[in-house]
């Protein structure tokens, strides 16, 4: 007689989770980061605040943003006038756009990994969908099972308004899927639209939005991740190895999201990047206490480039060498900070630089590594990530 222990092994995978594709997408509309404040103020009619004005200008060229992408244009606003202000309510047309607009951006994105991927579309077990700005039940995930051609039968998971650090959580939540259910394989996609969510006009007593405005953008990025890849078939691109998250205590109100009936409103306090650089080291111990290692240069890192200031003083605090952060520091200067997408283009890049410039694994040559998410809470998501050997 079959016991219960052993259905149950037989249904685990053996192996460690491994992300074996990755896809990214953003809209069509970069925005130069060097003439962003001139339209933001003409396309708001605010340009009679010079003051704010001059100050939006400095937090653009303090951000260590080149370009970013956006699916919000001067003809949309045409179209919805109140998305330009700060105070009139304008939420039925960005739900409106973005229950059209995020499924499509999310299935271009899913489409570059699943090509790279290779196999067919029915071995997909398992979808994970996250945004921070979806509207609808059933939403984008319905739409994507239908545009992407997905079983019925797909298991399907829905992170909503998670904000940044959900980057993380949609890896650490497709490795448990994997580890614990042998064959899966599990297509996880990540779509933010800021620009259509919570684009507004910019309020003399409110710098925190003038921050938001400056840095926030709109991505897409998917990935596949399965356990024992089918060898000579698969080619896993990153193992991961395990998970931590950590909430920072008696700060609830430091990064802090709601949607309102003029749109999301993000509040941003000032002391953020001390907040996350003051906490992650404690996370980081946990996480690699368990393999001796405490050498923070001899790792590979995946940050989420939530702001310069972060990146700067995380870097700081952990001594890290300047080029550690590159990767990151790409991302943000490309495509500024896509919420939660943000970290797979991270890893996107890493990868494709550590290909390119012949080093012997995809995270920079370097065996560990970490993908680190933080957002709302605040949160730290670490995934402890093992490099792959690059043929
Ligand atoms: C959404 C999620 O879930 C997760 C996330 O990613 S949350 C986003 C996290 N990111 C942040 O919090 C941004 C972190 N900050 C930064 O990276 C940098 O401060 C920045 C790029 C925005 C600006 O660079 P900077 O070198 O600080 O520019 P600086 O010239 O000092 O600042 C310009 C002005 O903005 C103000 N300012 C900066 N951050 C502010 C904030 N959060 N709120 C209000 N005002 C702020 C400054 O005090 C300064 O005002 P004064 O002229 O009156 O002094």
């Amino acid at each position: 007689m079959t016991t219960v222990e052993e259905v149950r092994k037989s249904q685990r995978g053996h192996g460690p989770a491994a992300i074996l594709a990755i896809g990214t997408a953003t809209p069509s509309n970069p925005i130069d980061q060097t003439t962003y404040p001139d339209y933001y103020f003409r396309i708001t009619n605010s340009e009679h605040e010079i003051d704010l004005k001059k100050k939006f200008r400095r937090l653009c060229e303090n951000s260590m943003i080149k370009k970013r992408h956006m699916h919000l244009t001067e003809e949309l606003l045409k179209e919805n006038p109140n998305m330009s202000s700060f105070t009139l309510p304008s939420l039925d047309a960005r739900q409106d756009i973005l229950a059209v607009e995020i499924p499509k951006l999310a299935n271009e994105a899913a489409q570059k990994a699943i090509k790279e991927w290779g196999q067919p579309i029915s071995k997909i077990t398992h979808l994970i969908f996250c945004s921070a700005v979806a509207v609808e039940m059933p939403g984008d995930e319905y739409h994507l099972i239908n545009l992407i051609g997905l079983a019925p039968s797909v298991k399907c998971f829905k992170i909503h308004e998670h904000g940044c650090f959900a980057g993380a959580t949609v890896l650490r939540l497709a490795k448990d899927l994997t580890e614990n259910n042998a064959g899966a394989r599990v297509l996880v996609v990540c779509a933010e639209m800021f620009s259509i969510v919570a684009f507004r006009g910019p309020s003399p007593n409110k710098l925190e939005n003038l921050v938001g405005q400056a840095i926030f953008s709109d991505g897409a990025a998917a990935v596949i991740v399965g356990s024992d890849p089918v060898v000579g078939v698969e080619r896993p691109l990153f193992e991961m190895v395990s998970t931590v998250q950590t909430l920072i205590p008696d700060s609830r109100y430091a990064i802090h999201g709601r949607l309102q009936e003029t749109g999301f409103y993000f509040e941003l306090r000032r002391d953020v990047p001390d907040l996350i650089s003051m906490n992650i080291e404690k996370s980081l111990k946990e996480a690699f206490d368990p393999l001796g290692i405490s050498d923070w240069n001899s790792i590979f890192w995946a940050v989420h480039p939530g702001g310069a200031a972060i990146l700067n003083q995380v870097e700081k605090k952990l001594g890290l060498d300047p080029m550690k952060l590159g990767a990151s520091r790409h991302v943000l200067s490309e495509y500024g900070n896509m919420l939660s997408t943000c970290v797979l283009f991270v890893l996107d890049e890493m990868r494709r630089v550590s290909a390119k410039d012949g080093l012997g694994s995809t995270g920079e040559g370097l065996d560990w590594g970490a993908v680190i998410g933080f957002g709302p809470g605040p949160t730290i998501d670490i995934v402890v990530l093992h490099s792959v050997p690059i043929n």
